[in-house]
This record gives C-alpha cells, sequence and structure tokens, in this order.
C-alpha cells in the first residue's frame, strides 16, 4: 500500500505532472514569446535531461508516496525522442493508474498509434482557435489548424481519451469560444477554457486580458443551454457543464477568477529533474543529483517527502495586492514547469 503523505494545508500527494523536454516547435505568445526564446535560447542539453530510466525510478518511488496519474508535458512532449518507449516503462510502475499527455497535437497524427499501444491512457490537446490566420500567430510559427485536427483524429481512431484545452485571452481569440464549443461538441471531445495565467516572465499577462470562466459559460448557455455538473473527483481543476439533453461536456478552468490551490494536489517534475511545488514557484528542489550521485530509493523518498511536508504553497489564492513582492517576484517559465 502507498504511503499517505500530507502537506502543511492537509493535501495529499497524487499527481506527478513530468515534463520532458523544454523545448517546443510552437512559440505561443503566453507560453514561449518568440522575441525571448530566439535562434540564441540556449535549451537544456542532453546531458541535463532525466534519462527514461531515471523518469521512470522517480515515478516508482512517487507512487510508493501515493501518486497515481501521471501527465507527460513539455515544452512540446512529442519533441522528445521515443517517447512512446517511456511510457512502456511508466505504465509497468506499480500504482500507476492513469497515464495522461499535454500536447500541442501538431506532432500527434504520426505517434497517436505507437503512444496508445505503449499504454497511454489519455490526451490533452491545446488548441486556441480552428480560424487558420489566427492559430498561426497565436502559435507563433504559422502551423495550421489541419494539422492538429488530424492529430486529434489519429488518437481517436487509435482509441485514446481526447480533451482540448484552449487559453482565452480577450481581444486575442474570444471571437473563437463559440466556434470552438460548436465544434467540438460536435466532434464529442470535452473542451475546456483556461483563463490566462500570469506564469512566467515574459508572457506580457494583464488581468484586463483574462475572460471570466463564468462570462463563457454564460456565452455558451445563450446558444446551447449548459447544467453544471458534480467534479469527478477530488482537486479536479475543472468546473464541468454538459449540454442540456446530453452527455457532451465542457470544462472551465478558472486559475484566476476562482482558484483551486486548497484541493490542489500536483507535483511538477521539470525535464532537468526539479521538483516544484506549484505552478508559481520561484524554484524547484533538485532530483537529478540524488538520482545521480548513488542514493538510494529510500533516501530519495524521504527527500520528497520532506519536500511535500513543508509545502505550503497556494500562489492563486493570495491576493497580490495584500501579498508584497509577490507580482514582481521571480517566476519560472510554463515550457520549463510544464503546465
Ligand atoms: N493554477 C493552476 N493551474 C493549473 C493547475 N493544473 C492545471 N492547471 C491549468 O489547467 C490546464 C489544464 O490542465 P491539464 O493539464 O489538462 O490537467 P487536468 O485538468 O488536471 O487534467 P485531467 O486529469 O484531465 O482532469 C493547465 O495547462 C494549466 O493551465 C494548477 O495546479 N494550478
Ligand atoms: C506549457 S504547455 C506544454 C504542453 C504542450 N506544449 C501544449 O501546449 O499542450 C501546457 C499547457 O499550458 C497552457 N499554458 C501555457 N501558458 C499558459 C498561460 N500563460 N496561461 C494559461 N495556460 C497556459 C497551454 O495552453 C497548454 O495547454
Ligand atoms: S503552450 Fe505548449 S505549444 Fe505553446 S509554446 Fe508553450 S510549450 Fe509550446
Ligand atoms: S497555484 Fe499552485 S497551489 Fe494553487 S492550484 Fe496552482 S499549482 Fe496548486
Amino acid at each position: 500500500m502507498p504511503e499517505k503523505v500530507l502537506d502543511l494545508r492537509n493535501r495529499p500527494l497524487r499527481d506527478l505532472r513530468i515534463s520532458v523536454t523544454d523545448k517546443c516547435n510552437f512559440r505561443c505568445r503566453y507560453c514561449m514569446p518568440a522575441e525571448i526564446f530566439g535562434p540564441d535560447f540556449e535549451f537544456l542539453p542532453q546531458s541535463k535531461l532525466l534519462t527514461f530510466e531515471e523518469i521512470t525510478r522517480l515515478t516508482q518511488i512517487f507512487t510508493s508516496l501515493g501518486v497515481g496519474k501521471i501527465r507527460i508535458t513539455g515544452g512540446e512532449p512529442l519533441m522528445r525522442r521515443n517517447l512512446p518507449e517511456l511510457i512502456r516503462m511508466i505504465r509497468e510502475v506499480e500504482g500507476v493508474q492513469d497515464i495522461a499527455m499535454t500536447t500541442n497535437g501538431s506532432l500527434l497524427s504520426r505517434h497517436a498509434q505507437a503512444l496508445k499501444e505503449a499504454g497511454l491512457d489519455r490526451v490533452t490537446v491545446s488548441l486556441d482557435s480552428l480560424d487558420n490566420e489566427r492559430f498561426g500567430v497565436l502559435n507563433g510559427r504559422g502551423y495550421q489548424v489541419d494539422a492538429v485536427l488530424e492529430g486529434i483524429r489519429v488518437a481517436a481512431d487509435a482509441g485514446l481519451s481526447i480533451k482540448i484545452n484552449m487559453v482565452v485571452q480577450r481581444g486575442v481569440n474570444d471571437q473563437d469560444i463559440l466556434p470552438m464549443a460548436r465544434y467540438f461538441r460536435e466532434q464529442g471531445h470535452t473542451l475546456r477554457f483556461i483563463e490566462f495565467m500570469d506564469v512566467g516572465n515574459s508572457n506580457g499577462w494583464r488581468l484586463d486580458q483574462v475572460v471570466p470562466s463564468r462570462e463563457i459559460v454564460r456565452m455558451i448557455h445563450t446558444e446551447m443551454p449548459l447544467v453544471a455538473t458534480e467534479a469527478n473527483y477530488y482537486g479536479e481543476v475543472a468546473s464541468r457543464y454538459r449540454y442540456e439533453g446530453s452527455d457532451q461536456e465542457i470544462g472551465l478552468i478558472s486559475s484566476v477568477t476562482q482558484a483551486f490551490c486548497s484541493t490542489c494536489t500536483r507535483a511538477r517534475l521539470s525535464a532537468e529533474g526539479k521538483l516544484y511545488n506549484c505552478l508559481f514557484a520561484s524554484s524547484g528542489d533538485d532530483l537529478r543529483e540524488p538520482v545521480r550521485d548513488g542514493r538510494t530509493d529510500e533516501e530519495i523518498r524521504e527527500l520528497i517527502r520532506a519536500i511535500w511536508e513543508r509545502r505550503d504553497v497556494r500562489y492563486s489564492e493570495e491576493r497580490l495586492s495584500e501579498t508584497p513582492g509577490l507580482a514582481q517576484r521571480e517566476k519560472v517559465e510554463m515550457s520549463h514547469i510544464g503546465g
């Protein structure tokens, strides 16, 4: 039986989000703006990335502390070579109940079948618009919507369970809310709307660009009536609604207007092996050296336990105006910590 470890606010450790690379083929403005992540930007060298064996070993240690859900992310996780091999290795770890991956979808059609065969359960595809011109600007590299839709189609055919994530920004892609809702309702995939967050140091976040979830719900409800639905599990990030008269759902991730820190069970492992206990952390605790310097599983386990037991973060719930220095302090980039 895995042990249950609680942080200072009694939140158990249940989910591990593993970033497998800090590289990405997109340059979404809200995550990796091209003027900062340009040709001279230094990504992590291969030697600093956790190997598949190291990731698997850490996963096994995390499961002994109560983790059952694994999410693979990045950067763009499909830019890491042989990713299905890592999925296969994680699948064999005792205690792993669910393996999901978050991807921009552009490379998914090539890899979906192999990922499914390796044991991936679910995929979440990020897509912010169905309009090619807008999407090309949003992803910063001119990628077309069709490539992503094809990835979704192939993944569904392969038998992967699918969700779509859309980050909404006022004046940027709020006109895409209804077309996205109509399209994915028709396709039978759950679409989740994410409030634009102030993660990282360079995405130009402004409060007036956040479209509150309740506004999105109102907008959709006017055309396609919605019914609120119970959470699926403790700590679920999205609040869920279904379309009246159907089982088809949408989700709202209200990180800004209705923070959900009080039930946050998520730990994040970066590609270079740092453990972060919050998306808005300024720094993480290195696990790569402990893994490489010959420490036993038991020693690493105690290290992770100590990190979780002193966890007290709840940044989304802290009022910026009431917390001196919070808005100014250094943050970790989303592409590094994995979202
Ligand atoms: N502030 C905050 N935002 C989060 C957190 N976890 C997820 N998000 C945001 O929600 C988005 C979607 O999360 P997903 O990666 O799809 O994970 P999930 O909603 O837990 O996935 P399911 O297991 O399918 O319920 C992320 O890209 C983040 O933008 C969190 O702990 N804090
Ligand atoms: C960092 S990406 C990594 C995985 C993959 N490259 C992708 O885009 O799906 C993970 C998620 O974070 C979301 N994200 C990135 N920056 C964000 C921000 N500032 N606010 C809200 N969500 C953000 C993305 O839309 C994506 O759904
Ligand atoms: S959100 Fe994902 S796809 Fe977009 S730049 Fe960040 S890591 Fe890449
Ligand atoms: S802001 Fe930090 S503590 Fe709050 S939900 Fe997000 S990751 Fe968890």
